[in-house]
């Protein structure tokens, strides 16, 4: 689904004006009878007292819209307007004079603090007080609203976007903005809704198809494209009756030391959970038992070294290179890491300490095969792109490394980003139980096995990025966000995968491999 900037939503209104030949303002009808609609079913009629704050620009008057057909069926509400300036939009004083149709009461206008209203738990608030337009940070008794509304503990449902957050660009700490429980966004989702520092401002979120115009749609460049379940149904490669392992790859693992086999067992494990041909770990020789005792599927190359790798020669032509988890940053691992990524003409997945030695020696950047995989998490990525001041410009940085270096780069996180010269791609699976030990080997594993399996690259990483999201939330349903772990996540990429293709009546019957 594509993120579109609050600029090209705006363009894309007018654009749907004028093809389907409309007026805004029945535009603005068919939106706020959507919302109705959705709201109609929540409430169903429940007499709990319903307070509208709308603004003097569009958003307000899909507030004042919304409050109408509110009305009409019965709702007690009462509406206010923040009477802020006297530039009201033409489709707000449409909607401001027809609110008197259905009520003989005027909205209440409020101009400063003392005229805020008392509000109980109880009530159920609608904020429609800016939307997209909003184009500086909320102050004076404006701003003190937004913190009042803040501090009781009503419901408060935004519509299009919580007021005061932008759709595309950096705040400062200090900006007042509406913390909502839900939101109703119309047509596509906002950037700001998948960064830390402003996803939480949401609640959670519904995206309202309003039926802008689909050529515009269709030709808009988005700011980022959201990785949902059905883009990753269209990334998935069913497998042809007639084939065989080699036809499924084979991945190399680089991973492991003394103390951190796990993170080698983690990372070939899902490797092979995830369907490639063949997977071999190569590891430092005392770990060979750990290894070979663990994964069964897995064949083992001993390094040199007894407890780090500390050399590498190619054992196997044409494999995936999977490196970093748990190797540690030992000046003989990270000759044997350069000669191993120098050694490869394919794209790679590069992980964890990986990142680290390459970090301490950006020399061997230039040796990373083109379209190879880095998967830093935010101390890792500083360490390659330096410091940031806000989720934008970690965007931006990481875009330019990726364009200087042509690699992709998957920022994890929340919401993890997987970037790809300008392209960002945000992913929409995942739960904070997957913030937890080895999360990230599996992730690189998951990677590697869907490079091997001959998906290209940007494909593998938004994918792979999905379906370790995904295998989370199913986990998180038996273990819950607390119990779950490393190899758990793993164990259920196959349910997640399943689980793409799964009608919603199928969707409890999921199970882990063992
Ligand atoms: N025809 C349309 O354009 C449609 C617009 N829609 C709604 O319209 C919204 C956008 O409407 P608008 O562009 O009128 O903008 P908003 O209603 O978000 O904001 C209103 C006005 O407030 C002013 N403003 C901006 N920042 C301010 C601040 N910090 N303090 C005080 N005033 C400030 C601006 O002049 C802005 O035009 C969307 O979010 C959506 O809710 C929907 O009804 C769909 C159709
Ligand atoms: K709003």
């Amino acid at each position: 689904m594509k993120i579109l900037s609050a600029q090209q939503l705006a363009e894309a209104d007018l654009s749907t004006i004028n093809k389907q030949q409309i007026s805004s303002n029945d535009l603005m009808e068919r939106v706020a009878t959507l919302v109705f609609e959705r709201l109609h079913q929540r409430l169903n009629g429940s007499p709990v007292p319903v307070k509208i704050f709308c603004g003097i620009g569009n958003n307000g008057g899909d507030g004042l819209a919304i409050a109408r057909h509110m009305i009409q069926h019965g709702y007690h509400v009462k509406v206010y307007v923040t009477n802020c300036s006297k530039k009201r939009s033409p489709d707000f004083l449409v909607n401001y004079d027809r609110i008197k149709d259905v009520t003989n009461e005027w909205p209440v206008l409020l101009s400063c603090k003392e005229d805020f209203p008392e509000i109980t738990p109880q009530d159920f608030i609608i904020d429609a007080i800016f939307g997209t337009g909003i184009n500086r940070p909320v102050d004076g008794w404006m701003a003190d609203l937004i913190v009042y509304l803040n501090s009781v503990k009503a419901f408060k449902v935004a519509i299009d976007m919580p007021s005061g957050l932008y759709a595309n660009t950096a705040h400062k700490t200090d900006d007042a903005i509406l913390q909502a429980d839900h939101t109703f966004t119309f047509q596509t989702p906002k950037l700001s809704f998948f960064l830390p520092e402003t996803g939480q401002y949401t609640g959670t979120f519904e995206v309202i198809n309003i039926g802008l115009d689909p050529e515009y749609l269709m030709a808009a460049a988005p700011i980022a494209q959201l990785i949902t379940r059905e883009a990753a149904q269209n990334m998935y490669q069913p497998r042809e009756k007639f084939s065989y392992k080699g036809d499924y790859g084979h991945v190399l693992t680089f991973a492991g030391s003394k103390g951190k086999m796990g993170a080698a067992v983690l990372c070939a494990g899902a490797a092979i959970n995830a369907g490639a041909g063949k997977v071999t770990a190569y590891i430092p020789e005392d770990g060979n038992f750990i290894m070979q005792s663990s994964l069964p599927e897995v064949m083992t190359v001993e390094s040199e070294g007894e407890e780090y790798i500390t050399d590498f020669k190619n054992p196997i032509e044409n494999a995936v290179l999977c490196i970093g988890p748990g190797i540690g940053v030992k000046k003989y691992t990270c000759s044997a890491f350069a000669k191993a990524v120098k050694e490869q003409s394919t794209p790679i997945v590069i992980d964890a300490d990986g990142i680290q030695i390459l970090a301490k020696h950006p020399e061997l950047i230039k040796d990373i095969p083109k379209d190879s995989i880095l998967t830093p998490h935010d101390g890792e990525l500083k360490k390659l792109i330096g410091e940031w001041d806000n989720s934008y410009t970690r965007l931006e940085k990481a875009q330019e490394f990726s364009k200087k270096n042509n690699v992709i780069l998957v920022l994890k996180g929340a919401h993890t980003i997987t970037v790809a010269g300008s392209g960002q791609y945000v992913n929409s699976t995942g739960n904070p139980g997957m913030a937890t030990a080895g999360s990230g080997d599996v992730l690189s594993g998951i990677i590697a096995s869907f490079l091997a399996q001959g998906y290209d690259p940007l494909t593998a990483a938004a994918f792979s990025v999905y379906l370790h999201g995904a295998s989370g939330d199913l986990a998180s349903q038996t273990y819950a966000h607390e119990g779950l772990k490393a190899s758990i996540i793993s164990n259920f990429i196959g349910s997640s995968i399943l689980q793409l293709f799964r009608n919603p009546a199928q969707e409890q019957q999921a199970q882990p491999q063992s």
